[in-house]
């Protein structure tokens, strides 16, 4: 497990990675998802989450052919980061810390508790108003989360088994049905629409089996990857883009606004628009890079180069308190004073 995250194959570092905040209400079950997604076995006995937990879960993604010269599909790797947000009140005023750089959200609610639901309206209206994005959405800036989201629904097993939250085998589809009815996501979005529990056994259930499908989690991550490394839409649609620069939505002032946990998310009002900050990168140089470690579509549009890890420079404030988990794996990010470690 290691040498699989922390080298990527034959000992060629990853490319570059995404990273995803799992959201939801305390004991919705993030903890357990990740690590099946993860380390692909259950957890036995979960922890409550410390403020916040990151894992690191290792993708390979086939880029595109994007030159007649090359006709060969290349294999690249990346890291995918996941961001283990406690739902506990406690750290109510504070998780905003961890809602940085941010390419994607897993929202994790518990169908046993129609609440958890509910509250999702809050999440995504906090980190929409707190967040920093990675890569946003260029239509997506006004009424919506700037980028990609999937809603998963668990512990179907304790669910009272009328309505949706009956069946187990669908969860995923039910879940984006929902959440595209209420708005969150905008229809360019390419989310898994393929079943990701097996039928009949919920999350728990394909837990404790070690035998979820993860394909339409896996889509969700390589759509993340898509945008963020090789989208000429994104880059198409801001004129000051330049190579590896990035748009950013920077941090907005405004206070969030939570509704009540009976509420629909029909009602939710996000805060206003976040200033973009379309400013290009002018960042530290990250250290060496090949070309050849460069998405194709890119390597023409590289000056000076730097490594394809973060677009913005990570601020003192970024950095946050890493609880470590059980299992080993180091990770770190470059640079003299921005570093994050990550032992799996
Ligand atoms: N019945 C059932 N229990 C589950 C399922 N998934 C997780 N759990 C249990 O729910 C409890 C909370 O799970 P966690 O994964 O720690 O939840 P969390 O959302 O990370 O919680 P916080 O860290 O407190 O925010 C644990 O006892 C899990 O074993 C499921 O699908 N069904």
């Amino acid at each position: 497990m290691i040498g699989k995250l922390d080298g990527g194959r034959d000992g060629v570092a990853p490319t570059g990675q995404v990273r995803v905040l799992v959201l939801g209400d305390a004991g919705v079950g993030k903890t357990s998802l990740i690590h099946l997604i993860v380390n692909e076995s259950p957890i036995t006995n979960p922890r409550r989450t410390i403020g916040c937990a990151v894992d690191v879960k290792h993708l390979v993604y086939k880029e595109p052919i994007t030159s007649p010269f090359n006709s060969r599909q290349k294999d690249r790797e990346f890291f995918v980061e996941l961001w283990d947000v406690s739902g506990h009140e406690q750290y109510r005023q504070c998780r905003s810390l961890f809602y940085s750089q941010i390419n994607g959200v897993i929202f994790v609610h518990d169908l046993s508790q129609r609440n958890t639901k509910a509250s999702l309206q809050g999440w995504a209206n906090e980190v929409a108003s707190l967040g920093t994005f990675s890569a946003p959405l260029p239509h997506g800036q006004s009424g919506t989360l700037p980028v990609p989201s999937l809603v998963i629904g668990n512990k179907s097993d304790i669910a009272p088994k009328n309505g949706v939250t009956g069946s187990s085998s669908n969860l995923v589809d039910a879940a984006r049905q929902w959440v595209e009815k209420q708005g969150l996501l905008t229809p360019s979005d390419e989310l898994p629409t393929t079943q990701t529990f097996p039928s009949g056994r919920s999350l728990h259930a394909a837990a404790k089996e070690g035998n979820l499908d993860m394909e339409s989690v896996r889509r969700f991550f390589l759509s993340l990857i898509r945008r963020r490394y090789y989208s000429e839409d994104l880059q198409a649609s801001s004129p000051v883009l330049q190579s590896w620069d990035r748009p950013t939505i920077s941090r907005s002032p405004a206070p969030v606004s939570y509704h009540s946990r009976n509420s629909s998310l029909g009602e939710i009002q996000y805060p206003q628009p976040s200033t973009y900050n379309g400013s290009p990168y002018n960042g530290p140089y990250n250290g060496p890079e090949t070309p050849n470690n460069v998405p194709w579509s890119r390597q023409q549009r590289l000056s000076p180069p730097h490594t394809p890890s973060p677009e913005q420079p990570f601020s003192q404030d970024d950095f946050l308190p890493v609880r470590t988990s059980s299992s080993a794996a180091a990770y770190s990010r470059s640079g003299s004073s921005s570093h994050i470690d990550i032992h799996l």
